[in-house]
C-alpha cells in the first residue's frame, strides 16, 4: 500500500498528474482547530509549477477544495479529504511514452508493476505533481508544530557545482527559517542565487537539467523522540524524504563528511547551560541512537537532475523489443530543486509531528 503512510498521522495521496484531480486523506488530527488557510495556499503557491523560466511552463492554480473533516470551520476529528484540480495537462506530449520508457523516469518500472495500465500521461501517479498534496498536508503539520514554537526551514544548498553557505547547526533562529519561506529562491548567501539560476538556465538552454541539495533545520525539538534501531528518527524522517520523486540521497548532520573525520573532529561534546543540556557542536544532527538529543536536527536531501531531458536518448519500444532513440519534448523542469523545498519542509514536518504524537500524544494541540 505504497500511497498510505504514518503511525498516529496517517495520510494517502491519490490523483495522477494528468487525470481529473489528486489529493490527500488526512487522518489524525484532532478536532477544533481553524486551519491557516493563508499559510496552506502560501505553501502550495512556492511549489506550484509555471512561476518562471526557471521551472516547467505547465500552469496550475493549484487551489485546494476540502471534501471531508471540516466543519464551521474547524477540523471535526474525522478523516480530511483535500482535493486539487489539474487544469493544464498536455497530454499529446505523452502519446509516444506508453511503450516508450523514457530513461530516469519511473514509465518501465511502472508499466511492468501495472501490467501496462499505469497512466503514462505525464509520469501519471509517478509524477512530482503528487508531491502537492504532501505540501497541503506538511502545512498543516507545520502549523500544528508552531503550537510548541517547533520550526522547519530549508534552502538551496547547491545546485549543480554551485553551493550556498550551510546552516549554523547549534544557533538557527525561527526568524531565519521562516524568512526563508518568503524568498522565491531560498538561498543563504544572496550572492550565489545569480550564479545558480545561470546554471539552470544554461542547462535548459542546452536541452539539459542539473540538480542539487536542499539542507533543512527543525529546531525546538524535545529531546527522547524516536527510538533505536529500526524507528529511529534518521529511518523515520528519511522514509518520507526518499518518498519525494527524485530523491536520491539523504544525510543527517555532518553525514558523509563525518566519515572522513577523525573522533577528535566529529565530536559532540556535551556543556550544561543555563540549566539545559546542549552539544557544543551538532555533527549528528541532533540525533543520536536513533533518538533526538533536543539539538536542533539538521538534514540534506539530494535530487537529481531531472530526468526528461530534450537531448537525443537511447531507450526502447517495449511492445516491439527494440532498441530505439528518443527526444522527450514537453514542458519539464531543467531544475528540480526551488520547487522542492517546500516539499522537503511538508513531509519533514509530517514526520517530526508523527513522532511527537506517538510520544506525547494529541492533547497538547487543541
Ligand atoms: C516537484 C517536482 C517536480 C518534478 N518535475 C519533473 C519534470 O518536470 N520532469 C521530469 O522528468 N521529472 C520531474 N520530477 C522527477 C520525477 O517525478 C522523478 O524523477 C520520477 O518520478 C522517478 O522517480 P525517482 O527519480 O525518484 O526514481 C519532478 C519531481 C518533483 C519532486
Ligand atoms: C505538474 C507538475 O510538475 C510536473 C512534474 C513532472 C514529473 O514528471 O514529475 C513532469 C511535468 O509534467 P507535465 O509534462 O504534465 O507538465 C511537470 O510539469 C507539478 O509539480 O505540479
Amino acid at each position: 500500500m505504497s500511497a498510505t503512510w504514518g503511525n498516529y498521522l496517517k495520510l494517502t495521496i491519490f490523483g495522477e498528474s494528468h487525470g481529473k484531480a489528486i489529493g490527500i486523506v488526512l487522518e489524525g488530527v484532532p478536532p477544533g482547530i481553524t486551519l491557516d488557510k493563508d499559510f496552506i495556499h502560501r505553501q502550495l503557491q512556492r511549489r506550484a509549477p509555471g512561476q518562471n523560466k526557471l521551472s516547467t511552463q505547465r500552469q496550475e492554480k493549484d487551489q485546494f477544495e476540502i471534501l471531508s473533516g471540516y466543519f464551521k470551520d474547524k477540523t471535526t476529528g474525522t478523516p480530511m479529504t483535500f482535493v486539487i484540480a489539474n487544469q493544464d495537462q498536455y497530454s499529446r506530449d505523452y502519446t509516444k511514452q506508453k511503450n516508450i520508457p523514457r530513461p530516469g523516469h519511473g514509465d518501465y518500472p511502472g508499466y511492468v508493476k501495472y501490467h501496462g495500465f499505469n497512466d503514462y500521461r505525464g509520469g501519471g501517479h509517478f509524477s512530482g505533481r503528487l508531491t502537492a498534496p504532501l505540501v497541503l498536508a506538511g502545512a498543516i503539520a507545520q502549523q500544528l508544530l508552531k503550537i510548541r514554537d517547533i520550526h522547519i526551514g530549508s534552502h538551496i544548498k547547491s545546485i549543480y557545482n554551485i553551493q550556498d553557505e550551510q546552516f549554523n547547526k547549534i544557533h538557527i533562529q525561527s526568524e531565519q527559517l521562516e524568512s526563508l519561506k518568503d524568498k522565491d529562491f531560498p538561498i543563504l548567501k544572496n550572492a550565489q542565487e545569480q550564479k545558480m539560476k545561470e546554471a539552470i538556465l544554461e542547462a535548459k538552454n542546452d536541452l539539459d537539467s542539473v540538480g542539487g541539495v536542499i539542507e533543512t533545520a527543525m529546531i525546538n525539538i524535545p529531546a527522547g523522540l524516536g527510538s533505536p534501531f529500526f524507528d529511529s528518527v534518521e529511518s523515520r524522517l528519511a522514509h518520507m524524504l526518499f518518498s519525494i520523486p527524485a530523491v536520491k540521497g539523504v544525510e543527517f548532520g555532518s553525514g558523509f563528511d563525518l566519515s572522513t573525520m577523525k573522533g577528535s573532529q566529529g565530536k559532540d561534546e556535551y556543556r550544561v547551560e543555563e540549566g539545559q543540556i546542549k552539544t557544543l557542536a551538532n555533527h549528528n544532527g541532533g540525533i543520536l541512537g536513533g533518538i533526538t538529543t533536543g539539538m536542533p536536527i539538521i538534514f540534506n536531501t539530494a535530487f537529481k537532475p531531472t530526468p526528461s531531458i530534450g537531448q537525443r536518448q537511447r531507450t526502447i519500444d517495449i511492445e516491439k523489443m527494440e532498441n530505439i532513440d528518443l527526444e522527450i519534448i514537453g514542458r519539464h523542469d531543467p531544475c528540480i530543486l526551488p520547487r522542492a523545498v517546500p516539499v522537503v519542509e511538508a513531509v519533514g514536518a509530517l514526520g517530526l509531528l508523527d513522532l511527537i504524537i506517538e510520544r506525547e500524544g494529541r492533547s497538547w494541540m487543541s
